[in-house]
């Protein structure tokens, strides 16, 4: 029988599919053979998928300097107001975007969280940038828990609040992520947003597109160390219940901001407790 050297429609979709999933080339490849593909058209056929795809993703296309434009959150006032809450700004850099925030919970709704989350904790797993599928690593030692606010009045109120501060539309925010830390519990410097050159992001990058802005809201004093630190900017941000600390990372042509770089230290002394809500650039599913 003759090896096929065109591709259905049906495969079409497979072979992205395959590729959405993290599939490595050489078993995209050997499916193919198995199933009577000629051996060297498939290898081109993925090869060229890989190329089509890489040029389509907006890296490529956003190549160069991150060009700041006018941020989304109005950091540069002093105050910021919400529907149920005035939010005072303590400190803001432009370049990049970063701000850090007081009362934006009282220390009653940081209790409440923390006991929301405390029965849901698992250890924190990180996308894999190659297969999309979650991994437990230790670069990121915490636990954690996304929090629902279906059933949840203080969460509604308090996602609400946070899409006031962030100034972009509640149902853009994925569900609010509490994290523990314990002694000796850190997350080590990475970003925020979604590399498109990795296959394995494609999945997460269908539900709502890129992540564009972080607010990391503390919600305990942490006795000793536990900084967010920004490596980039030689900054490192204390801890302190009910503040935090915002920072967005993609402008309106899609380009991404390097300089978001950060994570948590290490806490040496007491415990860490935060809640991070991630917004990404469309309605996040
Ligand atoms: O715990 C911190 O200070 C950083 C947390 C963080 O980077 C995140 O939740 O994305
Ligand atoms: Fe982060």
């Amino acid at each position: 029988m003759n090896k096929y050297t065109r591709m259905s429609d049906e495969w079409d979709r497979w072979l992205d599919a395959s590729l959405d999933k993290g599939c490595r080339t050489q078993d995209i490849v050997a499916a193919m053979v198995a199933a009577n593909y000629d051996a060297a058209y498939a290898e081109r056929a993925v090869q060229e998928r890989l190329a089509r795809r890489a040029q389509a993703a907006p890296a490529a296309a956003t190549a160069g300097p991150y060009r700041y434009g006018t941020p989304t959150i109005r950091h540069r006032n002093n105050l910021i107001a919400t529907s149920d809450r005035t939010v005072r700004v303590s400190m803001r850099i432009e370049q990049p975007v970063i701000a850090v925030l007081d009362d934006v919970f009282s220390a009653e709704e940081c209790d409440a969280v923390v006991a929301l989350a405390r029965a849901r904790l698992q250890p924190s797993a990180t996308l894999s940038p190659t297969t999309g599928e979650n991994q437990v690593k230790e670069h990121r030692t915490s636990l954690g828990a996304f929090l629902d606010d279906a059933d949840e009045p203080v969460l509604r109120r308090l996602n609400r609040r946070i899409a006031e501060i962030m100034n972009q539309p509640v149902a853009h925010g994925e569900a609010l992520h509490v994290l523990h830390y314990g002694v000796g519990a850190e997350y080590k410097p990475h970003h925020d947003y979604f590399d498109p050159a990795n296959s394995g992001f494609a999945a997460t990058l269908r539900r709502g597109g890129q992540r564009v802005a972080t607010l990391i809201v503390y919600l305990n004093d942490v006795e000793e160390a536990g900084d967010t630190i920004f490596p980039k900017l030689g900054l490192s941000i204390v801890p302190r219940k009910g503040s935090a600390v915002y920072f967005e990372y993609v402008n309106a042509e899609g380009q991404l901001d390097e300089a978001s770089l950060h994570g948590g230290a290490p806490v040496t002394r007491g415990e860490k407790w935060v809640a991070t809500k991630w917004v990404r650039q469309g309605v996040f599913k």
